[in-house]
């Protein structure tokens, strides 16, 4: 981040917190794909991905997700806590019928909402947290590691398994997963494309913490946010943003370089082919 986003961004967050200390703000739900409820008491906002069975990741689902954001930043919430309308996936990862044999204007538009909705939830200046209640994959596990808490049930998995699939995790993927756990275990797991169960995610450092349902999990997200009470919020909100500047930086000088890539990767016939297999498989479970 250079001086002068640094300064643009130090404003935004005086505007936001100078003369708002102990009020509750309303947010409201923007999506329908989505919804959004803020505990008034908290001003905590819990923001559901509502696309069932899987809540498969597409432009629609994303686009959601990315306006919520913006409001719930704009509403001066106090915390943001992702979580998932099915009792069995937090996120199936990004929908494959965007990329298998697709529309070129829409899956221009797929990714690009994509970095989007990562920059926004990644960057975000709210203190985020994921109440993950159901498998997580690729893409759920992105969303869910773009946060800075986890909580997450019992039975499930969680991991990038792009390898598996024939496909690779984009850079940023990568960094998001480095941010939570060491180089050394991000690698191997990403290499191997592995799925960790609940277990072995709070073992890693993935998950920080496992709750019995999705009221206890939303509870500890809250709990989390409760150790902010004493610290200045701007300076909090800060803190976070340099943390996480090299890795937002660097996709935003490269947005238009990962959209290439991405749309030359998976325009290849031999990539199409894997996708096409690799659905007819998911399908083939479900006869
Ligand atoms: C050199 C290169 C340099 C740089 C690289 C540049 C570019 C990179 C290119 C690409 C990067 C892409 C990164 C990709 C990220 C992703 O997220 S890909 C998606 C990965 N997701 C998965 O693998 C998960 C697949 N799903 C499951 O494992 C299971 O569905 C589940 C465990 C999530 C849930 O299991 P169940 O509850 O048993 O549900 P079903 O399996 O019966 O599924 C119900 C229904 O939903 C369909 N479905 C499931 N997942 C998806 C999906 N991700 N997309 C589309 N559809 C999905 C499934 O087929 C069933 O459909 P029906 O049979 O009911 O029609």
């Amino acid at each position: 981040m250079n001086r002068a986003m640094m300064m643009s961004a130090a404003k935004n967050l005086l505007t936001r917190y100078g003369s708002t200390k102990n009020n509750i703000y309303r947010c409201m739900s923007t999506g329908k794909l989505t919804t959004v409820d803020v505990n008034e008491k908290s001003g905590v906002a819990v923001l559901t991905m509502n696309r069932l069975p899987v809540n498969g990741l597409n432009l629609e689902l994303l686009r959601d997700i990315r306006n919520d954001i913006d409001e719930i930043e704009g509403n001066k919430c106090r915390g943001l806590i992702l979580t998932s309308a099915s009792s069995s996936v937090f996120s199936a990862g990004l929908d494959i019928m965007e990329m298998y044999k697709p529309n070129q204007d829409r899956l221009k538009e797929f990714w690009t909402t994509l970095q989007d909705t990562w920059l926004a939830l990644y960057g975000s200046s709210v203190p985020t947290a994921a109440a993950i209640n159901g498998h997580s994959p690729a893409g759920g596990c992105l969303l869910a590691t773009s946060c800075e808490y986890r909580v997450m049930l019992p039975k499930f998995t969680i991991g990038l398994n792009e390898t598996k699939l024939g496909i690779v995790a984009p850079k940023w993927f990568m960094a998001t997963f480095c941010n939570v756990l060491p180089r050394r275990v991000a690698e191997m797991a990403l290499t191997q494309g592995k799925m960790f169960s609940s277990e072995e995610a709070l073992k890693v450092g993935l998950v920080d913490e496992l709750a019995q349902s999705k009221e206890e999990a939303i509870e500890k997200c809250q709990q989390f946010f409760a150790t902010f009470a004493k610290t200045n919020p701007f300076a909090r909100a800060m803190t976070k943003q340099q943390f996480r500047s090299k890795d937002l930086q660097q996709l935003e000088d490269e947005k238009a370089q990962d959209l290439e890539a991405f749309l030359f990767f998976v325009n290849q016939p031999s990539v199409q082919k894997g996708l096409g297999i690799y659905l007819d498989s998911l399908k083939a479970k479900t006869k």
